[in-house]
């Protein structure tokens, strides 16, 4: 910690005071492009590291840790903090607001990242960049490497996380949880929790990953199966490519009406039809 720091030493890193004065002597401006919101709110900070389970022994990851708000909690918790970071303009402010801890921070993007890598049984907490949390969270579950994720998300994809086949918010995410585990909100979170606010209401979110994820070749069709909400699962799965003789004779032999809309399919029913799908010529 430099001597010249200007800012108030004690006061903690998530005071909306202490990020202004980082901003601001280190030259930068949140991009919105890279979904960069700062977590400013304390009660927040606790209660996602609390809710995420992060403790001595156990491996954390960490998507975008901007300014280490959470990462510095995160490692005062005695966890292996792993940390991903696309922007390279945060470097130095890392590494004075991680000096002390032994955080390992990558940069580069998230999405790249080989998520296989991470030890069985591992944890993510994270304030995810809003604009690919969903891609995050698809990689983080196949991945078959996560126990629990607990993240700040749009409430709106905390929706989607949390719905069931045939509700409104029901789609590929959804049907996706279902298939590793369950999820549940842990509580709203208002946009003031933030510099600066995003445009929409956000959610801790957990998910508690324990299935062993779909068969071979299930995640294909419930792609294709899920994709455009308004059309039905034939319009669907001939549009994903699927020859439309191949389609009838699959929806025939489980049943399934032409007009069925994909989003009413139990789990069930979507393996079976992945079944059918492969075994027709
Ligand atoms: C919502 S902010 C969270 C920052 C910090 N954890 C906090 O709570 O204040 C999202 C962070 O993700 C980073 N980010 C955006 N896109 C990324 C990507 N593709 N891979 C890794 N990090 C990314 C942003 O630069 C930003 O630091």
């Amino acid at each position: 910690m430099s001597e010249s720091r200007p800012e108030d030493a004690h006061a903690p890193l998530y005071s909306p005071r202490v990020v202004h004065d980082l901003l601001g002597r280190y030259g930068l401006r949140p991009t919105k492009s890279l979904g960069q919101n700062f977590l400013i709110d304390g009660n927040v900070l606790r209660l996602i590291v609390e809710a995420g389970g992060a403790a001595p022994g156990t491996d954390v990851y960490e998507v975008g840790p901007g300014l280490g708000v959470l990462t510095r909690e995160l490692a005062r918790s005695g966890a292996r903090v792993t940390t991903l970071e696309k922007d390279e303009r945060l470097r130095p402010v890392l590494e004075e607001t991680l000096a002390g801890t032994d955080v390992r921070v990558i940069f580069g993007d998230a999405l790249e990242f080989d998520w296989s890598s991470a030890p069985a049984g591992s944890l993510l907490i994270a304030n995810l960049p809003y604009y690919i949390s969903t891609a995050i969270l698809t990689r983080v579950m196949r991945s078959g490497r996560f126990a629990r994720a607990t993240f700040l998300v749009q409430r709106e994809v905390g929706e989607r996380l949390i719905a069931r086949p045939g509700g409104e918010n029901y789609g590929f995410l959804s049907a996706l949880v279902g298939f590793y585990g369950h999820a549940e909100i842990v509580r709203d979170v208002p946009k003031g929790a933030f510099y600066p606010a995003p445009d929409v209401t956000s959610a801790i979110v957990r998910l508690h990953l324990s299935g062993p994820g779909p068969e071979e070749g299930v995640l294909e069709v419930l792609e294709a199966a899920l994709a455009h909400r308004r059309k039905t699962l034939r319009n669907n799965l001939i549009m994903a490519g699927y020859a439309a003789a191949r389609v009838d004779t699959a929806l025939r032999e489980l049943e399934l009406s032409p007009t069925v809309r994909g989003e009413a399919l139990s789990l069930d029913q979507l393996v079976e039809l992945a079944r059918q799908l492969r075994n027709t010529p």
